[in-house]
């Protein structure tokens, strides 16, 4: 997960390869809370494991159901009739699909609770479900604002006499989630008697009422329906565990993919696996919606395989009540139609996450699209050419949606980066987005962008290099340490650092299988993390680099490094041999004075023992030897920005060079909060 304040996209190529989605959190949070609710113990297999899952999951350990988890992998021991633990005070997130269910179901388990989220879920209604559990005859106060979290159900005395007689009125012209809600609770009190529930007004998201019927099936009840208005629970209900379960991949989630795939999908296109056509999940219908966009789609039972068809994409105009989460993927499809897409019957997004109409307007404008929006819809037409594009800094509201769906503006044709603001807000539902997203898309190395530190030994470029690199989010390739591990790998093979050993030790570096892992460094297997720090190692490593063949060997594995969304390299010719047309460079120095201070504290923190003069005599003569070998000396590119770290500390080095980075970027700053 990309855990930085912002994520620069770098303008994206083609989209290929296969990439396997996360469970879904619709079906997810359902199943866990059913199998709580249930007899017996459920195995739920290929769970999402997200901040919406983890909000459920520990809601239902601390109202005392047997919680294991591994993973993507959960086994749930139901509470089989018996209460949940009583008082409880349960955090939610932002997951409206344990909020809502929740309530409902511990308003008719008894005891005493409080449910409430963060800032935003106070702002989502929960009114209409509230009212229906009251009209019941559950007890339950706001505990803020009415009509919104936080709540509490105040039954420590156990659940008041219910009124089931009559049928229960919820409006469904919200959420879908109150009815949802209403129907995992109900078959909890359906013993003696069948429960009927009828929708007041319109129902929208119709199709997430049919994962919850066919979820409540699995779990033993079948509940009937008429016209999706009135929905009638059987009497004698019991939930029963299924034992195993599993859960398809999120077909939300498939949206970006499928998107991705019909904007930029070159043969054999993009494959999503997971999900497939025969889904129970509604937003599988965003096929379709692609489909009239000119998206080539094929699938089968558990895959979808999407390519680019008619290009560009055509505009269209649809209702969009039956998908209102993937809608927002064709809001940023639209930027690619041949005309003004509409979509219509969208007012639940105001209630969502954020906003979700006036974020897509706000968002889409700054790319250069011209928006209308309306209470309950957004009209979006295309920049007209590539030249009216703007490098537009996006930000994501907290919403993970936003998030996904505006990295696809990457694909725009002209090739401006995109900047994703906060982009861990894919976590609600999918923490490892970007990176999935990185696996099936090929961009030209030249576009990747690099920012290139090189500079004389303890200099401090390793430090600020690495800082950078996790500011950014971008790779980090530090070369030194693969001649360090040249030096230790020849020196085990018996081979001498010097010319008469050239050919050999290049031909040994064909073979290396080196891979670095957080700080780790594993050769061949073997953890040479301390085994290359040590301060022969890196004299060894010195005399490797002044080997023309070694150099050129190496010279590959440093380019595999360039890979999305960019680099951070750090060594002696990274700008002036492997990446001359970096886009930054800088040439990182101090005194020599400076720099053999900085090793003496190194080692005397690390407790080895240090001599002053003699590491300042090392280090000179190192300088020397690094600057005056015939292949790759060490200097300054042409282009590259000096900076004298002799008097300042590694954060304000770091802080110097992200500055310049800015400098270097075409964003305009954002302007929301
Ligand atoms: O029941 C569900 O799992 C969901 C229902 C939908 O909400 P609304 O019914 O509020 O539209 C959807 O947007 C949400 O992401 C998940
Ligand atoms: C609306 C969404 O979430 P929630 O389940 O919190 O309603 C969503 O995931 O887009």
């Amino acid at each position: 997960m990309f855990a930085i304040p912002f994520l620069d996209l770098p303008s994206l190529g083609s989209a290929v390869g296969s990439v396997r989605l996360p469970g879904s959190k619709s079906i997810s949070n359902r199943v866990l809370l059913l199998a709580a609710l249930s007899q017996g113990t459920t195995l739920v297999q290929d769970l999402l494991a997200s901040d919406d899952t983890r909000v459920m999951l520990d809601a239902l350990r601390q109202l005392g159901c047997g919680v294991e988890e591994d993973g993507t992998q959960a086994r749930i021991v139901g509470l089989g009739g018996c209460l949940p633990q009583s008082p409880a005070r349960l955090f939610l997130g932002n997951a409206g699909t344990a909020m809502r269910p929740l309530t409902a179901a511990l308003a008719l388990l008894g005891g005493e609770y409080e449910l409430g989220g963060i800032a935003r879920m106070h702002e989502r209604p929960i009114g209409d479900l509230v009212d229906a559990l009251r009209q019941l005859g559950c007890h339950i106060d706001y505990l803020g604002q009415d009509g919104y979290p936080p709540l509490r159900i105040a039954q420590a005395d156990g659940v008041p006499a219910l009124s089931l007689a009559g049928p229960i009125r919820v409006r469904g012209d919200v959420s879908s989630q109150f009815l949802t809600a209403l129907l995992m609770a109900l078959p909890l009190v359906a013993t003696a008697q069948e429960v009927v529930i009828e929708v007041v007004g319109e129902l929208i998201s119709k199709p997430y009422i049919h994962i919850t019927l066919e979820l409540l099936a699995r779990f033993g009840i079948a509940v009937r329906h008429e016209h999706w208005q009135r929905f009638i629970i059987p009497a004698g209900s019991r939930y029963q565990s299924p034992g195993t379960i599993h859960v398809e991949a999120d077909a939300s989630s498939a949206s970006y993919f499928i998107a991705a795939g019909a904007i930029a999908g070159v043969a054999p296109g993009v494959k999503v696996l997971g999900v497939g056509l025969d889904s129970i999940q509604g937003d599988i219908r965003f096929v379709e919606a692609a489909r009239l966009m000119g998206a080539q789609i094929s699938g089968g039972p558990n895959w979808l395989q999407i390519e680019r068809g008619s290009w560009p994409l055509k505009a269209i105009d649809l209702d969009c009540n039956h998908i209102p989460d993937a809608a927002m993927t064709l809001a940023v499809m639209a930027l690619y139609a041949d005309g003004t897409t509409t979509l219509r019957n969208i007012a639940s997004w105001r209630v969502k996450e954020t906003d979700r109409i006036a974020a897509m307007a706000t968002e889409l404008r700054k790319l250069g699209a011209t928006v209308e929006e309306g209470m309950d819809f957004i009209r979006v037409t295309p920049p007209s050419a590539p030249a009216d594009w703007r490098a537009a800094t996006i930000h994501t509201y907290d919403d993970h949606r936003v998030a996904m769906c505006f990295s696809l503006a990457a694909f725009n044709p002209a090739g401006l980066p995109v900047r994703i603001e906060d982009p861990k807000c894919v976590a609600k539902t999918f923490p490892d987005y970007f990176e999935a997203l990185f696996s099936v898309v090929q961009t030209a190395p030249h576009t990747i962008p690099v920012i290139c530190l090189d500079g004389p030994t303890a200099s401090g470029k390793g430090t600020v290099a690495a800082a950078l690199a996790q500011t950014l989010g971008y790779a980090f390739l530090d070369s030194g340490a693969l001649y360090r591990i040249t030096a230790l790998a020849a020196i085990r093979a018996g081979l001498a650092l010097e010319a008469s050993a050239e050919a050999e030790i290049a031909a040994l570096v064909r073979h290396l299988d080196i891979r670095f892992e957080a700080e780790q460094v594993w050769l061949n297997g073997e953890n040479i993390t301390t085994a290359i720090r040590t301060e022969e190692a890196g004299m060894n490593a010195s005399r490797v680099s002044g080997l023309p063949a070694v150099r050129t060997a190496l010279v590959a594995l440093q380019h595999s490094f360039r890979c999305l969304p960019g680099l951070v390299a750090d060594g002696r010719d990274m700008g002036t041999i492997i990446f001359p047309q970096a886009p930054l460079k800088i040439f990182l120095t101090a005194s020599a004075e400076a720099r053999a201070q900085r090793r003496y504290q190194q080692l005397i923190a690390k407790g080895d023992s240090a001599n002053m003069s003699a590491l300042l005599a090392d280090l000179q003569e190192r300088d020397a030897r690094d600057m005056s070998r015939s292949v790759a000396p060490l200097r300054p590119a042409q282009d590259a920005l000096l900076l004298d770290s002799t008097h300042c500390t590694a954060h304000e080095a770091v802080q110097q060079v992200l500055a310049w980075w800015q400098q270097r970027q075409p964003f305009v700053p954002s302007t929301q909060g």
